[in-house]
């Protein structure tokens, strides 16, 4: 049984048709990539599988069964949010709280609970930060809570919303390799969504790849391409390979990163030779992606849960 299924999905954030005819698959116990520029609908994906956001057309299944609020079967790393920097909440009674739904649970958890907790932040490699108030872990530390209470329940299906933010790439690295082994040890599906290829390589199964309201889906082999991402952005990207490095370039501006750079190096070409230095244009206006796959439990956290 799948583990998610998007079929000829459309979503709408405040009236606007933010993704439509999005269509993929996500087998148990692989890891997708969910990449994309800002705003082209990455968190969307993720509140629609949680069920915070009603499907406008089509539909989604999760692990067999229509999608609905407070899956079990979901564990649900929303973006770090910075409302609780300060917070002295210890890093065990933020993990907790993922136990207690709506509320925070720590005062009033079962044994249970509390074993859960616990073997969550071991498996997380965060037992040292139990006891430590919130307000002063690093990033990677914070993420690694977040990735331990999405793992409480034994969940089929992880949603991880840009678990790499603010990291350096040595963090980065620590907290793709432990999802990647999670995942595999138990099994689990996992979405991680993230600005840039580069981090996931070697690690992911698949990229789902979102812009300008449409999706790719395949391999990174078969979607980081010029072709696929030039139809999937509506211009000309070419995808540049550098030092086992990937960039996605539109002209000499890298359109993940968001920065500009005058790399001279093979690239594979959307549209055959042409000469560089000049100008694609923004990436944009989306039109149907093309040949790779294309188209187009979650218990619900304590909003107090995030970080
Ligand atoms: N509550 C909301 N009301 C109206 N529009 C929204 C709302 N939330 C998101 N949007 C819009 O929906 C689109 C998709 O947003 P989403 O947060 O899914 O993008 P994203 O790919 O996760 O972006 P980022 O990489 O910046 O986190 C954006 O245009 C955003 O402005």
């Amino acid at each position: 049984m799948s583990a998610v299924v998007f079929r000829d999905v459309a979503l709408d954030q405040g009236g606007r048709r933010v993704l439509s005819g999005v269509s993929f698959v996500v087998e148990p116990g692989q890891f997708v990539g969910v990449l994309g520029p800002n705003g082209s609908g990455k968190t969307t994906v993720m509140r629609a599988i949680v069920g915070l956001l009603p499907v406008t057309a089509g539909s989604i299944s999760v692990c067999g069964a229509p999608v609905r609020r407070g899956n079990p079967a979901i564990g649900y790393a929303p973006q770090l949010r910075r409302t609780l920097a300060d917070a002295r909440f210890t890093g065990f009674e933020v993990v907790l709280s993922g136990a207690g739904g709506e509320r925070w649970g720590w005062p009033w958890a079962s044994k249970r609970d509390r074993a859960a907790a616990w073997s969550a932040l071991e498996r997380v490699g965060g037992l040292d930060l139990a006891g430590r108030p919130v307000g002063e872990m690093s990033g990677g530390e914070r993420q690694r809570l977040m990735i331990a209470q999405a793992l409480l329940g034994e969940p089929r299906l992880l949603l991880l919303d840009e678990p790499l933010v603010s990291l350096d790439p040595a963090r980065q690295a620590d907290i793709v390799a432990l999802v990647a082994s999670i995942a595999r040890e138990r099994n689990i599906a996992v979405l991680f969504s993230a600005h840039e290829v580069n981090p996931l390589v070697g690690a992911i199964d698949r990229v789902l790849y979102l812009a300008r309201g449409h999706a790719a889906t395949g391999t990174i082999d078969e979607v980081v391409t010029g072709p696929v991402l030039s139809r999937l952005y509506g211009s000309s990207i070419d995808v540049v390979r550098v030092d086992g490095r990937i960039f996605v370039m539109s002209g000499r501006h890298d359109v993940e990163r968001g920065e500009h750079c005058g790399h001279a190096h093979s690239h594979e070409h959307a549209h055959g030779a042409h000469s560089h230095g000049h100008d694609h244009g923004p990436a944009g206006v989306l039109s149907s992606p093309g040949s790779a796959s294309v188209g187009h439990q979650h218990r619900e956290r304590s909003p107090h849960a995030e970080l």
